[in-house]
């Protein structure tokens, strides 16, 4: 799908998609209550959708297509409901590690096998009956386990006392959990590296799911790359359960102030830093629309804490390095972890950005259309938590042709 920019001058009060994050854990929580949760602004995101199917059917298989939140919570909900179920997903789903979750629901008396490749769904939950309160588990491959785990915790028999072993990433992503479960009523410990949750019910209560903040940071980055932005992006809060929202702080860096409102945040253009710095350990999702602005800005850059990125929808490391080097940039990757992007500035003229089935490459790239016509294949990668994306940047006065 060919996309430029006309005027580079952006104006709109942006209806954002809700948060796919605050959405999964509240399903999971609502599923979990007998009592009655309130839950509004649910997530149109397909990882969200999928979700709420996929709870509401009594089929064996479980598919979550793409969705690495679905397959982690639904695991262990499934788990914990002794419920017999083939866990599956898309090719690249069958690559993405869930070895340390189901190792760690076994430890407590879950009955899982693998069905293909031992590590990797498909996998196939037989029976669960608790054997011990407490768990082991490494904090540093991916959050989303550590989050299966609590969301399920309260219901256990046993309750459990989960002990983290080593660093702790996408730290925000946990506290969030935590913060949700907290808010239906569910009390936790936290000290030192052990998180403790005794065995208690979900109260009833509401909750008004946030705009998403990852979806937010391409806003920011269409503001940093236009000649002139009117932009505020709406129901995004300032007490935001969401680590995404460290954007804020990140684009005082690239450009971009952000004044909060009742109803959202008003995004208005600033002045550069001379180099860029930041560790994305705690907000991975977020490294995608920053090395891509930082590249077309021209600056140089420095971004650590990537680790998890070669885990995730694709392998976003190598992606970002072929796809920014297709604009006459080479990015230089050190180890799994460092990007470093050279002083110089990329070149717009027509390329094609390949997506790899990552939605964050095509939300990524879509705002350096505002320097030139870009190309964007498989637009519809999107819909994996933002299927509004192209319709809202239209309405921002970019244009579109084929598909
Ligand atoms: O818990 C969550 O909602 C998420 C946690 C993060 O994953 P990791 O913990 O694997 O980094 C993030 O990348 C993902 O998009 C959503
Ligand atoms: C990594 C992501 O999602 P998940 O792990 O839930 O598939 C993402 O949305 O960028």
């Amino acid at each position: 799908m060919k996309i430029y920019h006309p005027t580079k001058k952006v104006s709109l009060d942006v209806p954002l998609v809700s948060s796919k994050s605050e959405s999964n854990r509240a399903l999971i929580i609502q599923a979990s209550a007998t009592e009655d949760i309130q839950l509004d602004n649910i997530s149109m995101a397909r990882d969200t959708q999928t979700m709420m199917r996929l709870l509401d059917s009594d089929e064996l298989t479980l598919d979550v297509l793409d969705a690495g939140t679905t397959m982690r919570f639904l695991t262990a909900y499934v788990t914990a409901n002794s419920r017999e179920t083939i866990m599956t997903g898309t090719a690249r789903m069958q690559e993405r590690p869930i070895g340390i979750l189901v190792d760690a629901l076994r430890s407590i008396g879950g009955n899982i096998d693998y069905m293909n490749n031992e590590g990797y769904p498909p996998h196939k939950i037989k029976s669960f009956a608790q054997s011990t309160d407490t768990v082991n588990i490494r904090g540093d491959v991916s959050s989303q386990y550590i989050s299966a785990l609590l969301l399920v915790a309260p219901s256990l028999p046993q309750g459990l006392k989960i002990v983290l072993e080593g660093d702790v990433n996408s730290k925000p992503y946990i506290m969030m959990t935590l913060s949700l479960m907290e808010r239906f009523g569910v009390e936790y410990k936290w000290e030192d590296n052990v998180i403790t949750v005794a065995p208690q019910n979900y109260k009833s209560g509401a909750y008004t799911i946030e705009s998403d903040w990852s979806g937010a940071s391409y806003w920011y980055s269409i503001v940093a790359l236009s000649d002139e932005a009117e932009v505020k992006i709406m129901n995004l809060r300032e007490d935001s359960l969401q680590g995404d929202k460290a954007i804020v702080e990140i684009m005082e860096q690239l450009g971009v102030k952000s004044t909060f409102e009742a109803d959202g945040v008003r995004l208005t253009k600033t002045g550069l830093a001379d180099k860029f710095y930041y560790d994305f350990t705690h907000c991975p999702d977020l490294a995608q629309t920053i090395v891509s602005l930082v590249a077309a800005l021209g600056m140089e850059g420095r971004m650590i804490g990537l680790q998890s990125l070669r885990i995730k929808e694709t392998d976003r490391i190598a992606a970002l390095q072929n796809e920014i080097k297709k604009l006459g940039l080479e990015i230089e990757v050190i180890g799994d972890e460092e990007i470093r992007v050279p002083k110089g500035g990329i070149k717009i003229e027509g390329q094609t950005i390949d997506t790899y089935d990552d939605h964050r490459m095509a939300m990524a790239f879509a705002p350096l259309s505002l320097l030139g016509e870009l190309d964007i294949e498989e637009p519809g990668v999107v819909a994996k938590s933002y299927p509004s994306y192209w319709e809202d940047l239209k309405n921002a006065g970019f244009v579109t042709e084929g598909e």
